[in-house]
């Protein structure tokens, strides 16, 4: 489990995480999403000790990374993949962590073979892509089979198969019950990755949930297709609904839900055809909550 409480850090004048409280459990994929500037890796560095917070903690089972010994059994982390030594091949560089925290060299080839490096293992990380290196990083952080992860922006530089083949890994990571905890800009993605997701902006946080639990905040309306649209239309608004007749004869319907609506139409015997509620997409629900957040912002096209 990874707990940030209370967490702020400062660079002289700038707060990249301001007073940020939240728990990543084990068996999820947690996304963690905000606009650039949010202190999304700020937050991530001081989990891994690589930043000293200003004030609160940053825990890994309830320890700071510090005290952790041989952390590479206890967490794996993929923050800046092109932080690699170019001149070492793919294989010295594992080794060498590994070494240090007595893991045979059979694992270093396992987890080669498992990030699909292993017929590069004797070439230089210098000539790899951007790609290649997502890829070495993540077969560091597998090396000591941990059970809590963190990756920042791990699609970077992989094209969809790669990112589909990162996706499938992480689920497949938190379905055996590790800690999975991913950044991202894109709820799009997330949608397709994440089981929960933590939003922050200006470094604090403004949401926190399930992504089914998102959807439903976000809900915007009912869909409803009936032949008899003039006696439903005036019974829901009867009901205190707001009823908008769509252009192809739909219904729109406010402030019910589709079980109240369905069960009012049966009641009443009219026939309906179609009944959805629908939501805004992630994607417009994740602008909407960090709207106020965006760090620079282009001038809108149509102000
Ligand atoms: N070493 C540093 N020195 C000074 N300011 C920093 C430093 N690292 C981060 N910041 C500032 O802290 C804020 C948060 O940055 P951070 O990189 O954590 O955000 P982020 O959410 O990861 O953004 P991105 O998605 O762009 O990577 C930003 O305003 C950034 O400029």
């Amino acid at each position: 489990m990874i707990e940030i409480r209370e967490l702020t850090k400062r660079y002289g004048p700038t707060v990249a995480v301001d007073d940020l409280s939240f728990r990543v459990e084990p068996g999820y994929v947690t996304g963690f999403l905000g606009p650039n500037g949010a202190g999304k890796s700020t937050t991530m560095r001081a989990v891994l000790g690589l930043d000293t917070p200003t004030s609160g903690d940053a825990l890994i089972n309830g320890r700071h990374y510090a005290a952790i010994d041989r952390p590479l059994h206890q967490v794996g982390a993929l923050l800046d993949a092109s932080a690699v030594h170019g001149g070492r091949t793919a294989f010295d560089h594992l080794y060498c962590l590994a070494r240090s925290n007595g893991i045979r060299k059979a694992r270093v080839r396992a987890v080669l073979d498992r990030v699909g490096l292993a017929g590069v293992a004797g070439k230089r990380i210098g000539g790899f892509s951007l790609g290649m290196k997502q890829r070495l990083g993540i077969a560091a952080a597998l090396l000591g089979d941990p059970g809590v992860f963190l990756f920042d922006e791990p699609g970077n530089g992989l094209d969809p198969e790669g990112i589909r083949w990162i996706r499938d890994l992480m689920r497949s990571l938190a379905a055996e019950g590790r800690t999975v905890l991913v950044s991202s800009h894109l709820m799009s993605e997330m949608e397709l990755t994440a089981d929960h997701i933590v939003v922050v902006g200006r470094g604090r946080l403004i949401a926190e949930a399930s992504i089914s639990e998102l959807a439903e905040r976000f809900r915007r309306d009912v869909l409803v297709r009936t032949p008899d649209v003039a006696e439903l239309t005036r019974l829901l608004r009867s009901a205190g609904a707001v009823v908008t007749r769509q252009p192809d004869g739909s219904l729109a319907a406010q402030g019910l839900d589709a079980v109240t609506i369905g069960d009012i139409a049966v009641r009443n015997h009219i026939a309906v055809h179609e009944l959805t509620p629908r939501s805004d997409s992630l994607e417009d629900a994740y602008l909407k909550l960090t709207d106020d957040s965006i760090e620079y912002r282009a001038e809108r096209a149509n102000p």
